[in-house]
């Protein structure tokens, strides 16, 4: 038999973010040791306060831990809570955005890769309308297909449903599921909606800064 073991993407180890509070500090992460493979699902839940958003601020690099140390191997995209995009822009140019303030040309190819992303969240046709022609589902679908412009190996997403309905939530986390498998991404999903933790390949839970499994 021929074990085949995913590649790790995402290392977190002996992590630890303290935040000051008042006259003492407070542990968002305590000596958290946490990963995510290629082509895996990871659902991280736990109570508000527990650490989770900390967790994926770390593995962004958007903050940087005390102590330990997080390696990513690849590059990242993010999906945040509330869809955060641009009110002035179509979906098309939401995706391009980024080749945008690069400096890439924007040209044909790029174009037709952006209809494709969205084409593959479900927006087939979407491409010219603004966002406030969306319903909420729609626009995290254009949220979703933004985080791979990039080519993400490692995608995080917070609360990306929260604002959804159960029926709504669930399509969009059966979308993030078939992405995981289809292109690789080692995905890692902070939610509190344990119904749909069935989506996850493994599920963590974090409780006062630290994970119990
Ligand atoms: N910028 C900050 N300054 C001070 N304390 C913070 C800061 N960010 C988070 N914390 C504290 O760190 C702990 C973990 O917060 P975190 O946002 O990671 O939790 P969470 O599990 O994501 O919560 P929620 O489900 O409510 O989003 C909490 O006690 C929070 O109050």
């Amino acid at each position: 038999m021929t074990v085949t073991t995913a590649r790790t993407v995402l290392n977190i180890n002996d992590v630890c973010v303290t935040y000051p509070d008042g006259d003492h500090t407070v542990a968002a992460l305590d000596h958290v040791t946490f990963s995510a493979r290629a082509g895996e699902l990871t659902a991280v839940v736990g109570e508000s306060g527990s650490g989770k958003s900390t967790l994926l601020s770390v593995a962004s690099g958007l903050s940087a831990a005390d102590s330990g140390s997080v390696d990513v191997d690849g590059s990242t995209g993010m999906v945040f809570q509330s869809a955060n995009l641009l009110g002035s822009l179509t979906v098309r140019e939401q995706l391009l955005v980024t080749d945008h303030i690069r400096g890439t040309r924007i040209d044909r190819s790029r174009r037709r890769r952006a209809d494709g992303l969205l084409s593959r969240v479900g927006l087939d046709g979407f491409g010219d309308r603004r966002i406030h022609q969306l319903s909420g589902g729609q626009r995290q679908r254009v949220n979703i297909a933004r985080a791979l412009t990039g080519d993400p190996a490692l995608l995080l997403a917070d609360e990306p449903t929260s604002a959804l309905d159960h029926a709504l939530s669930r399509r969009i986390v059966e979308l993030l599921r078939d992405l995981t498998t289809e292109r690789g991404l080692a995905t890692v999903l902070v939610t509190h909606d344990r119904s749909l933790l069935d989506q996850a390949d493994h599920v963590v839970e974090m409780r006062d800064g630290t994970l119990v499994c």
